[in-house]
């Protein structure tokens, strides 16, 4: 019998934490999870991931309600408030929590609601949400899956009723007319998309030169052009100063001296990792400035029996690869083979949607490696013109003497689906993964499959006519 309370202790109920602990549970070890909230899903089920989707999802219905002819004979569309929006996307919520409170009974995984804190490497005091209590657990590995909040510098008073991140925008009880976006990251790019959808007024403040500079250039440049389409003013290579506000509203002032006023502003740049209240100085590990934690290939930090995983860690900082790195690591602590998660498809939830897979243009060129392009615009498509989805496009890279595919690039609806099928080719081994693949199968028809096909052609018949 083990000297421990529990074999593994995770702290944290995001993706991360959860699939540790499932695949912990499942091969026999006894499991705790603690988490901070009174419910489990972490983050990503209550503040980042789930609800912002979920109200993007809104979005684009209403806007298709709003362009669809059909639709305007039946009824005159009315301006939905974003209090009303967001009530109607936080009802996912509730669902999701169910899902995974249901995952936590069947697997008998006990779990502890309270904040934890280390007092040595193999022990942790919970600080219990209930009855002001302390309870002390001690666990042979311990997994930090703590993940990441808003970064908050201390030069903007976050308390301002008019300043908001992207945890307290899920609170905001008004629709601004105009708003201000400062950071054009992926969660900047993401609520530019949702509340131009809902019409409101949107400055996009990036201090980069180019919108997700991460992404293939002629991807990135489509977001830029589509967001400016939807009314975004998008200002790059900016930097704020101070940000103001008042009882009348918000100013954002500029290193180039312009002012910027409006409503609300959303300050959408950057994340911190939750690891401030772990008491990390009494098992000696110290995070970075962003309050991340530095792991090993095995997920382990440099505490032999504290493993970190998701969020918490910094890069990719996503759900998807949250999700595998715990299970990853599970596999990792009960002695099984397993790789670190590399290869990760990139999601953006934007209007229109992006996704990606593999090397861009700018990767490949840089290497040297010799490729082409094929590319098909979705309004070329069967399935776009039937859906009237025809803004979008798929564009694959292709090695140009062996066919291999080397990068799936993808805008327009259904974007983050699309973009699997290139996936699950690019990571066949060998000769199978080949563009050929996209010329020699039978897909439904009409489908938005169609565009590899399209795309595979356009390809292969620029080399054929060399
Ligand atoms: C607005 C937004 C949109 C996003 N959209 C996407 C997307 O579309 N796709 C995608 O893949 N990713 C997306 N992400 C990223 C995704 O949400 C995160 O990568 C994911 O939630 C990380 O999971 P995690 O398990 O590391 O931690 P989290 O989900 O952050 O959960 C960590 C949990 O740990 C708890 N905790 C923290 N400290 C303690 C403590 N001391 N004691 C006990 N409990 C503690 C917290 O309460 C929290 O519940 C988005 C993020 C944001 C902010
Ligand atoms: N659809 C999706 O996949 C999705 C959606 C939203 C968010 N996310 C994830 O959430 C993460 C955060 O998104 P983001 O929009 O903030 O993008 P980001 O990481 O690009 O950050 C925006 C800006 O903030 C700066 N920054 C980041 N952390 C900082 C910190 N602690 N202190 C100071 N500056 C900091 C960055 O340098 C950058 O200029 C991303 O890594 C992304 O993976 C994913």
């Amino acid at each position: 019998m083990s000297q421990y309370t529990f074999d593994v202790l995770i702290i944290g109920s995001g993706p991360a934490g959860e699939s540790a602990a499932m695949a912990s549970a499942k091969a026999g070890k006894r499991v705790a999870v603690i988490e901070g909230r009174s419910l489990v899903g972490g983050n990503c089920a209550h503040k980042g991931t789930i609800p912002s989707k979920s109200l993007r999802h809104m979005v684009k219905q209403i806007i298709q309600f709003k362009t669809s002819t059909l639709f305007r004979e039946i009824g005159e569309t009315w301006r939905l408030t974003y209090p009303r929006v967001l009530a109607s996307a936080n009802a996912v919520i509730p669902k999701q929590v169910e899902l995974h409170t249901d995952f936590y009974i069947r697997n008998r995984v006990k779990l502890y609601s309270g904040f934890a804190r280390f007092l040595d490497a193999h022990t942790v005091a919970i600080d219990l949400l209930e009855g002001a209590r302390e309870e002390i657990v001690t666990a042979d590995k311990v997994i930090i899956a703590t993940g990441s909040r808003p970064y908050q510098p201390t030069d903007i008073d976050f308390n301002h009723p008019r300043i908001y991140d992207s945890d307290s925008v899920l609170d905001m009880q008004h629709t601004p007319r105009h708003l201000i976006i400062y950071g054009a990251g992926v969660i900047g790019c993401e609520y530019a998309s949702i509340f131009s959808g809902l019409g409101v007024k949107v400055d996009l403040i990036n201090s980069r030169d180019r919108l997700l500079s991460f992404l293939d250039d002629e991807i990135s440049d489509a977001l830029s052009y589509h967001l400016r389409d939807n009314g975004v003013r998008v200002r790059h290579s900016e930097t704020y100063t101070k940000i103001e506000a008042n009882d009348h509203g918000v100013t954002v002032y500029l290193e180039s001296g312009k002012r910027i006023t409006a409503d609300a502003v959303l300050w959408c740049n950057g994340r911190s990792g939750n690891t401030d209240k772990l008491n990390l100085e009494a098992i000696g590990l110290e995070p970075d400035h962003r309050g991340n934690l530095k792991v090993n290939s095995q997920y382990q930090t440099d505490v032999e029996n504290i493993y970190a995983v998701g969020d918490v860690v910094g890069w990719p900082s996503l759900a998807s690869a949250s999700f595998d790195q715990g299970r990853a690591l599970a596999a990792i602590i009960l002695g099984k083979e397993c790789a670190e998660v590399s290869e990760v498809p990139t999601g953006i939830y934007t209007l229109p949607e992006i996704s990606s897979v593999g090397k861009t243009e700018s990767e490949l060129t840089e290497a040297k490696v010799p490729y082409e392009v094929g590319r098909c615009l979705f309004k070329n498509t069967a399935r776009g013109q039937i859906s009237s989805e025809d803004v979008g496009m798929l564009k694959l890279l292709f090695h140009v003497d062996t066919g291999q595919l080397l990068g799936v690039h993808c805008f327009g609806a259904e974007a983050a689906e699309i973009v699997h099928i290139g996936q699950a080719i690019m990571s066949q081994p060998g000769e199978a993964n080949n563009i050929n693949f996209f010329l020699n199968t039978t897909f439904n028809y009409p489908t938005m499959a169609e565009a590899y096909r399209l795309a595979a052609l356009d390809g292969t018949n620029r080399i054929n006519r060399r």
